[in-house]
């Protein structure tokens, strides 16, 4: 993905490279024209908002083409036509209709608007002239056509400036910002459509050396290759064994989530270690995965004997304070992947900086799943809260912690130390219920069993959920999700284009 300030590196190189802005934008500007013709009646009404800089030259360049192809058009330019700059002015010369200074009373007669006010180069809250036509159009039932981001939205946050106009359709250009990933950004777009303008191999790549530490978006060209792929002598212990603690008793339930999640994603083997009180709890529920006593932490430490126990995931149902926390203490020092998530979290709060510590001498690799709440309680005086954006703050949190963070909600961004992340839109609404977290928490235990790098790890998790999520629709329920991975990974099997597991044991 590419971020706002990149945009004028990737010009600059397309340019360097023998490619005129003017050719770039005209390209911008037709492909926008024929998203508008797909959506518009034959000799629909269109009104063309341009603002003061490229974004409107686009419009400009839509707004002639339109005309061309005899559309209705009326064009609303945000400020004098003087202070057009370079592309922008050039695209207005050939702009041979009216430029109306003030948008048309009548905005009824109008069958679709393009936005083309700002993109990349908002710099401010929206106020004024602005905010009005913003205001008017968005009053109406008109269906809006966004040029590269709807305007108010800030293309690197996705936060909105003052005021933005909501799309049905947004077109962007060479790559997507991180405003069509990020909410409320993303709710606005509508759908989104990338277009290339011709800017050559070099300029994207110029775009995206600018745009580092490399930001995706999340799906299966980004780890698809780690992973995990069966042969014909893979056996259970070949595909790890994750270790999930169990809350007490009446309060194991999450646990086991995890736990049936870290299996059914692939783990070859899952134990649940509970304290002796609600061992007979688990054990009325449990039947593949393994169960064993853990009342303290000095069980734990007995437990983690065991070299092949590879991932412990502590945190869902276990409780908050002292006792969470010296578990924490004791799997961390035994080196192993830790997955840590809610109450592992919260026993934390105000504290990541002694998280961090543990966590830095044990050694492990280790991945952090906090919603908005925890995030916030974990990092509470530190300055990842101090503003930026979703993926600024993930970023920010994972260089503290030194581990990969999972900053969930709609728009889950996962975050490496290093500064490489993923913002996830593969999912539903419907994941939003009790104990879907937990068995996130346990796809992410399951995939690091089987060795997937952290970062790997943690994105294919959130993805696989997200598919699930996607798959189910209403009536999902957290015990659903497990369940739908034999669908979801033969899904993910044919995408990759390997076989399925079974196939290679033909
Ligand atoms: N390679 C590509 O991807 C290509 C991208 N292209 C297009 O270029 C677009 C980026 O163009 P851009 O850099 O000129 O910025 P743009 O969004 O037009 O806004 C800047 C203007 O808005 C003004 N302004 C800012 N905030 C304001 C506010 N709140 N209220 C009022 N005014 C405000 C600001 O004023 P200033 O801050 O200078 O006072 C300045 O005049 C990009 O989104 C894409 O559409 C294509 O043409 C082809 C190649
Ligand atoms: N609107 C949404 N779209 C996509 N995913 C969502 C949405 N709402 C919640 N989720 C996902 O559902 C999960 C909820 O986790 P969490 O808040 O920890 O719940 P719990 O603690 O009940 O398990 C997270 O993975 C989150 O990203
Ligand atoms: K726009």
């Amino acid at each position: 993905m590419l971020s706002t300030g990149a945009v004028a590196c990737l010009d600059a190189a397309a340019i360097a490279g023998g490619i005129l802005g003017i050719a770039l934008m005209e390209a911008a500007g037709a492909a926008v024209a024929t998203r508008a013709k797909a959506l518009l009646p034959a000799n629909g009404a269109v009104l063309a908002l341009c603002g003061p800089g490229n974004n409107g030259g686009d419009g400009f360049v839509a707004a002639r083409l339109l005309a061309a192809a005899e559309y209705r058009v009326a064009l609303v330019l945000l400020g004098e036509r003087s202070a057009l700059n370079g592309d922008a002015a050039l695209a207005a010369q050939a702009w041979t209709g009216a430029i109306l200074s003030t948008i048309p009373s009548d905005l009824t007669r109008f069958d679709l608007a393009i936005d083309a006010l700002f993109g990349a180069g908002l710099s401010r809250d929206i106020d004024g002239d602005a905010r009005a036509m913003i205001e008017a159009v968005a009053a109406t039932r008109m269906a809006v056509l966004a040029v590269d981001v709807p305007s108010g939205v800030d293309g690197d946050s996705g936060s909105v400036r003052g005021v933005a106009l909501p799309a049905v359709e947004t077109i962007t250009f060479v790559g997507l910002k991180p405003a069509h990933l990020l909410e409320p950004g993303r709710g606005l777009c509508g759908r989104v459509e990338v277009v290339q303008i011709g800017a050559g191999p070099d300029a994207i790549a110029a775009g995206l050396e600018a745009s580092l530490p490399p930001l995706h978006k999340n799906g299966p060209d980004l780890w698809g290759a780690a992973f995990p792929r069966l042969t014909g002598a893979s056996h259970k212990y070949t595909r790890g064994h994750a270790v999930v603690l169990s809350g007490p008793a009446t309060r194991t339930g999450a646990a086991r989530l995890a736990a049936r999640g870290a299996l059914r994603v692939g783990a070859g083997l899952v134990t649940v270690a509970s304290p002796a009180g609600a061992l007979a709890e688990n054990a009325a529920h449990l039947t593949a995965i393994m169960l064993r006593r853990c009342e303290d932490p000095d069980d734990l430490d007995d437990l983690l004997a065991d070299e092949r126990l590879n991932v412990i995931l502590l945190g869902p149902g276990l409780g908050v304070g002292e006792p969470t926390r010296d578990r924490i203490g004791v799997a961390a020092s035994a080196g192993r992947s830790l997955v840590l998530d809610a109450d592992a979290l919260t026993s934390f709060a105000g504290e990541a900086k002694h998280l961090a510590g543990l966590l830095a001498d044990g050694g492990g690799e280790a991945v952090l799943t906090p919603h908005a709440g925890e995030f916030a309680r974990l990092f509470d005086g530190t300055s990842v809260l101090r503003g930026g954006s979703k993926v600024d703050r993930a970023r920010a949190a994972a260089a503290l912690m030194k581990a990969v963070v999972v900053f969930k909600g709609s728009d889950t961004v996962i975050a490496h130390p290093d500064g490489r992340a993923a913002i996830n839109a593969h999912g539903s609404p419907y994941l939003g219920t009790a104990g879907s977290g937990d068995v996130l928490g346990g796809f992410i235990a399951g995939l690091l069993a089987q060795g997937m790098p952290p970062f790997e790890a943690a994105c294919t998790a959130v993805w696989l959920h997200g598919d699930a999520g996607l798959r189910h629709g209403p009536g999902l329920i957290a015990e659903d999700l497990p369940e739908l991975m034999p669908a979801v990974l033969s899904g993910l099997a044919e995408r990759l284009s390997a076989a399925p597991p079974t196939l290679a044991h033909r």
